[in-house]
């Protein structure tokens, strides 16, 4: 079966992007896990579907493979590039489209700088949500790691984020307690692990070690938690700049019953064919 795809970033997140309105995409987790492999594959962080909605409310439907195969419910960087292939293809005239997740729907829009604004939904805390086990909800968890216990944030942006604050992002943990934390047993559907730096009330840094993929050069959702996480805290303002290894998004979010919402690039680098 030969598949259409484009390959694109956001941020250094990288994606292989399917057409799966034109061409019919039923892959399994080996599959999604060729194409993800940066020697045997093409190589990427996560792959993108872009469906017909399901929804009278959407626009379209997208769905999020991580490069390990399984499937989730929500990615920030990927959302950028959705709409930028749905525009770029010509799948809709429209430069603000609604679209549909696994955890809600999402609004991209292309902005005329050719940067992208994402309403990415409202954060929720609740233990089931995220899903996190935990006595009660608290503003931070102890969680015990070998030989250390990392304080953290939970939330859900549709998918779970378990975030610390370092002193020195660059100097980090994050090959070391990154995994730990991922796969914590307080984290039944696993967990991307935030390592956030506040520079001061507007600006941090921030690393990830995302759940199914590794570290990546930056995470949409894990920018929109950590900022959420530092505002819950009194430690940021409502609008912040997020510098990752990839580049900076500006996160805005306005408080609890609020969406977050990310602004950020979105590029094509290049588009091929895959033989499956
Ligand atoms: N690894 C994430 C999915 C991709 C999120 C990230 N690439 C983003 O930009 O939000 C998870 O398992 O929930």
């Amino acid at each position: 079966m030969l598949l259409k795809f484009t390959k694109m970033h956001g941020l250094g997140n990288d994606f292989v992007v399917f057409d799966a309105i034109s061409q019919s995409v039923n892959l399994s987790p080996a599959q999604f896990q060729f194409i993800a492999d940066r020697h045997f594959g093409i190589g990427c962080d996560q792959i993108l579907l872009v469906e017909r909605a399901t929804r009278l409310d959407a626009d379209f439907r997208y769905r999020i493979f991580n490069a390990d195969g399984g499937e989730v419910e929500q990615c920030g960087n990927g959302a950028r590039c959705f709409v930028r292939f749905v525009h770029d293809k010509a799948l809709s005239p429209k430069t603000e489209i609604r679209v549909e997740t696994a955890s809600g729907i999402i609004v991209p829009r292309l902005e005329p700088n050719g940067q992208v604004t994402v309403n990415m939904g409202v954060p929720r805390f609740e233990l089931t949500e995220v899903p996190f086990i935990a006595e009660k909800r608290a503003l931070t968890y102890l969680l015990g790691l070998e030989g250390k216990l990392a304080e953290v944030s939970v939330l859900s942006m549709g998918n779970p984020h378990a975030v610390q604050l370092v002193e020195d992002v660059d100097g980090a943990a994050v090959a070391v307690e990154g995994p730990q934390i991922e796969s914590h047993p307080s984290f039944p559907a696993r967990v991307n692990a935030g390592f956030m730096q506040v520079l001061d009330r507007g600006r941090i840094k921030l690393r990830v070690y995302e759940r199914g993929a590794g570290e990546t050069l930056a995470c949409g959702t894990g920018a929109c938690a950590a900022v959420v996480a530092g505002i819950m805290r009194g430690l940021l303002d409502d609008e912040v700049r997020v510098t990752t290894r990839g580049g900076e998004l500006i996160i805005r979010w306005e408080g609890e019953g609020h969406p977050v919402r990310m602004t950020g690039p979105a590029v094509t680098v290049f588009e091929g064919e895959i033989n499956l």
